[in-house]
């Protein structure tokens, strides 16, 4: 039989960019704080590292994971893994964050993944579609923190039009049911558009069902 696929409804978006729903200011600054504060421990355990794509180009953005996987990659390709690059298991996703998902996608599995990216000025992320989990009947769900990024979306087949809209710190993003398989990336990040990270860069979060 076939799954239904997940869609948030729990909460109504703001809006939504084809099929994405976007909540705009979701998190507000007290909790964003909080989470900085967590993802400091999660980077303390799990320290940031820069992935390599299978063709050997180091990525733009610094990854680490919370959970039982981390996503990575590597010379041998795209996959996800219990352990950090550098060896040993991944802390433990945040209640902070759990928070989020079980407030938007109630009704999903919980995420098995918290994938953490850091932008730093320079930092962007190609076109490509979150495909490399078992079950596309659960969402993912992305958080912005820190500087404001541009996010595009184009199909879920290759090649077509595309939109973008800002993303900024405290906005959630969640591709579920139709828009699950949609091609997605980062153009761009305007620095110093946030006080949030001292350090200046964006912090973004996707929490993924894996098995
Ligand atoms: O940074 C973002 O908003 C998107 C990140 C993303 O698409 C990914 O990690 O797969
Ligand atoms: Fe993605």
């Amino acid at each position: 039989m076939e799954k239904k696929p997940i869609v948030p409804d729990a909460i109504a978006p703001d809006l939504r960019l084809r099929g994405v729903a976007i909540y705009k200011g979701f998190v507000d600054r007290a909790a964003q704080e909080a989470l900085v504060e967590d993802l400091r421990g999660v980077a303390r355990a799990a320290p940031f590292y820069r992935p390599v794509t299978p063709s050997g180009k180091a990525m733009s953005v610094r990854m680490t994971a919370a959970g039982r996987f981390g996503w990575v990659s590597d010379r041998q390709g795209y996959r996800y893994a219990p352990t950090h690059p550098g060896g040993g298991a991944w802390p433990d996703i945040p209640n902070s964050v759990l928070t989020i998902w079980d407030r938007l996608v109630p009704e999903a599995r919980r995420p098995e993944c918290c994938l953490v990216n850091f932008y730093d000025a320079h930092a962007k992320m190609g076109l490509h579609q979150d495909r490399d989990e078992a079950d596309f009947s659960q969402p993912v769900l992305s958080v912005s923190l820190g500087d404001a990024a541009r996010f595009r979306v184009g199909s879920t087949s290759r090649g077509g039009t595309t939109e973008s809209l800002w993303l900024e710190s405290g906005d959630v993003a969640v591709m579920g049911g139709e828009a699950r398989l949609i091609h997605h990336g980062i153009d761009r990040i305007k620095p110093g558009s946030s006080t949030l990270l001292p350090e200046g860069g964006r912090i973004n979060l996707t929490l993924r069902v894996v098995t």
